[in-house]
C-alpha cells in the first residue's frame, strides 16, 4: 500500500494499509491533500481544494459503502427486459406515487390495450411515465425498497432490492404485479414477436369469439374438436406413454382475406393461449432454433405466409443457396426445428399460406401439419352469415334498426347473398362492403350488384 510523502515519493504505513483495505484509493486522496497543503497553498485556495477533495471522497465512500451493503445486506430480484415479468412490473410502477417524485423518467403513450380496466381513456394518446435510468426509493407494505433501472442499448433491465437477506417481500411485490397484470389483460391475447433474437411481448389483442370467424361449419367443428382433444388435461400423459411427441401442427391455406389469421387469434383466445409469431424471412436458422427452444409450454406458434419465407419446395431451391443462407431460415432448418429436441413440446404450431402448392411436401406432411384447413372465398353461406354479423339485432342498439325484425334481416341476407357471385370475393372484401353500408341493410342489398360489377368486371 502506498502514500505520497512530502517529497512526492511513495511510502507505506500500517494505518494507511488498513484504511486502504477498507476504502481503496483513500490513501492516495489524503496524501494528495497533504501534499497540496504542504506546498503552502493557503487561504481560500487551500480550503477549496480540501473541500473539493472531501466531497469527491465522500461520494466515493458512499458508493463504496453502498456496494458493500448491496452485496452483503440486501436481497435483489432482477427482471429482464425480455421477460413478461418486465411488463408486469413496469405497469405497476407507472401507477405508483413515487413516480411523481422521480427525477429521471421515460414517457410512453399508453395504448388502450395496455390500459387498466378502470382507467379513463377518453383522452387521446394518454401518456404514462415510469422511472428511467437510475435508482428510486419507495415504500411497499411497510418496507423500504429500491428500484434500479439500468439502461443498456435502448432497453432497460430492472432490479428491485430490499434491506435484509430475505427476498420474500420482493417476491410478494412481483406476485402482486402479476395478479394485477392478469386482471388487466383478461379477455386479451398476448402476442409475442422476436426482437434481438429474444421473444418480446408486442401487443395485446382483444379476444375475438370464434363464432365470428365464418367458415364451413363442419370444417370449423372438426378443427375445434381436434384442438380441444389435444389440450385435454390427460392428453400429455397419453402421448408420453406412447412415446409420441406432444405437439400438434395445423396448416391454414387459402386466398388472402379468408380468415386464417383471425381464426388463429380466436383459437388462442378460446383456449387462453399466448401467440408467438415468427417472420421467417428475417431470422437465421440458429436464431429460429433458439427461439423455439425458449417457447413456454402451452402456446400457439404462428408462422404466417410460410411460402414467402424462402422455405418453398426443395426442387425450386438451389442447394448451394440454401446451405449458404445465413440471414434467412432454410427449409432444412425449419424441418429440423419442427422435429428436433429443441422444439418445445405441448405447443400448437399454426402455419398459414396463400399458396399451398409452393410448399415442400416435407413441410406439410402429418406430424408437421397434422391437419390442413382450406379457407375459401365467400360462398352463399358465408355471405349470408357475414350479413347477419353486421346487421344482427343487438338489444341496446335496437332503436337504430327497429324497422327490421329478425325475419326481415333473414330475408334481406338471403337476397344479398344471392347477388354475390360464389368464390369470387374474399370474406374480407364482402365484410368491407357491408361495413360501408352498416347503417342500412336495405342500402347494402340495393347497392351490392353495382359493387360486384365495379369490383370484378
Ligand atoms: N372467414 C371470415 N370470417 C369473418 N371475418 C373474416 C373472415 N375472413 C376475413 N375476415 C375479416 O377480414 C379481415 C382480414 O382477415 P384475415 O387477416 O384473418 O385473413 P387472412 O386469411 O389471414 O389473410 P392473409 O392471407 O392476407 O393473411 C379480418 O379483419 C377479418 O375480420
Amino acid at each position: 500500500m502506498s502514500a505520497i510523502n512530502e517529497g512526492g515519493s511513495y511510502h507505506s504505513t500500517p494505518q494507511m494499509s488498513l484504511i486502504e483495505i477498507l476504502f481503496p484509493g483513500l490513501g492516495m486522496v489524503s496524501a494528495s491533500a497533504k501534499h497540496l497543503l504542504a506546498n503552502n497553498l493557503e487561504g481560500y485556495t487551500g480550503l477549496l481544494c480540501t473541500f473539493g477533495i472531501s466531497v469527491l471522497f465522500a461520494r466515493y465512500a458512499v458508493r463504496y459503502v453502498w456496494e458493500i451493503v448491496r452485496n452483503y445486506f440486501t436481497s435483489t430480484i432482477y427482471v429482464s427486459y425480455y421477460d413478461e415479468a418486465y411488463d408486469m412490473l413496469v405497469d405497476w410502477v407507472a401507477d405508483q406515487p413515487f413516480v411523481h417524485n422521480a427525477h429521471s423518467l421515460i414517457a410512453r403513450v399508453r395504448s388502450p390495450q395496455r390500459a387498466n380496466n378502470n382507467q379513463n381513456l377518453t383522452k387521446k394518446k394518454p401518456l404514462t411515465f415510469s422511472p428511467w435510468d437510475g435508482s428510486f426509493l419507495f415504500w411497499y407494505k411497510g418496507h423500504l425498497l429500491i428500484l434500479h433501472c439500468a439502461v443498456k442499448e435502448h432497453r432497460e433491465d430492472l432490479y428491485i432490492s430490499s434491506i435484509g437477506l430475505n427476498a420474500n417481500i420482493l417476491k410478494n411485490l412481483i406476485e402482486d404485479c402479476r395478479e394485477r397484470y392478469l386482471k388487466d389483460t383478461q379477455r386479451k391475447i398476448s402476442v409475442f414477436e422476436h426482437r434481438d433474437g429474444e421473444w418480446k411481448k408486442a401487443r395485446l389483442r382483444p379476444v375475438r369469439p370464434i363464432s365470428t370467424v365464418i367458415m364451413d361449419k363442419q370444417v370449423k367443428d372438426d378443427i375445434l374438436r381436434d384442438v380441444d382433444e389435444f389440450l385435454d388435461q390427460n392428453m400429455q400423459d397419453w402421448y408420453a406413454e406412447r412415446g409420441i411427441p406432444y405437439k400438434r401442427g395445423y396448416l391454414l391455406f387459402g386466398p388472402p382475406g379468408t380468415g386464417k389469421s383471425s381464426f388463429s387469434l380466436s383459437l388462442a383466445g378460446k383456449h387462453e393461449l399466448d401467440i408467438y409469431t415468427l417472420q421467417l424471412s428475417n431470422i437465421s436458422d440458429s436464431t429460429m432454433m433458439r427461439l423455439f427452444a425458449e417457447l413456454p409450454p402451452y402456446c400457439i406458434v404462428l408462422l404466417e405466409d410460410v411460402d414467402t419465407a424462402g422455405v418453398g419446395r426443395r426442387d425450386s431451391v438451389d442447394a448451394d443457396q440454401e446451405s449458404e443462407s445465413k440471414s434467412a431460415v432454410t427449409l432444412s432448418g425449419l424441418l429440423n426445428v419442427l422435429d428436433g429436441v429443441s422444439s418445445q413440446e405441448s405447443r400448437i404450431l399454426i402455419m398459414t399460406t396463400n399458396h399451398i402448392e409452393h410448399l415442400d411436401e416435407a413441410l406439410i406432411r402429418p406430424g408437421r401439419s397434422d391437419k390442413k384447413v382450406h379457407f375459401k372465398l365467400a360462398d352463399q353461406n358465408i355471405s349470408t352469415q357475414l350479413f347477419h354479423t353486421v346487421f344482427k339485432q343487438v338489444p341496446n342498439q335496437k332503436q337504430c334498426n327497429e324497422e327490421y325484425d329478425d325475419d326481415t334481416i333473414k330475408a334481406l341476407a338471403r337476397d344479398f347473398a344471392s347477388k354475390v357471385p360464389e368464390q369470387v370475393f374474399s370474406p374480407a372484401e364482402v365484410l368491407s362492403f357491408l361495413l360501408e353500408h352498416k347503417k342500412s341493410p336495405l342500402d347494402a342489398v340495393s347497392c351490392v350488384e353495382s359493387w360486384v360489377a365495379n369490383a370484378k368486371y
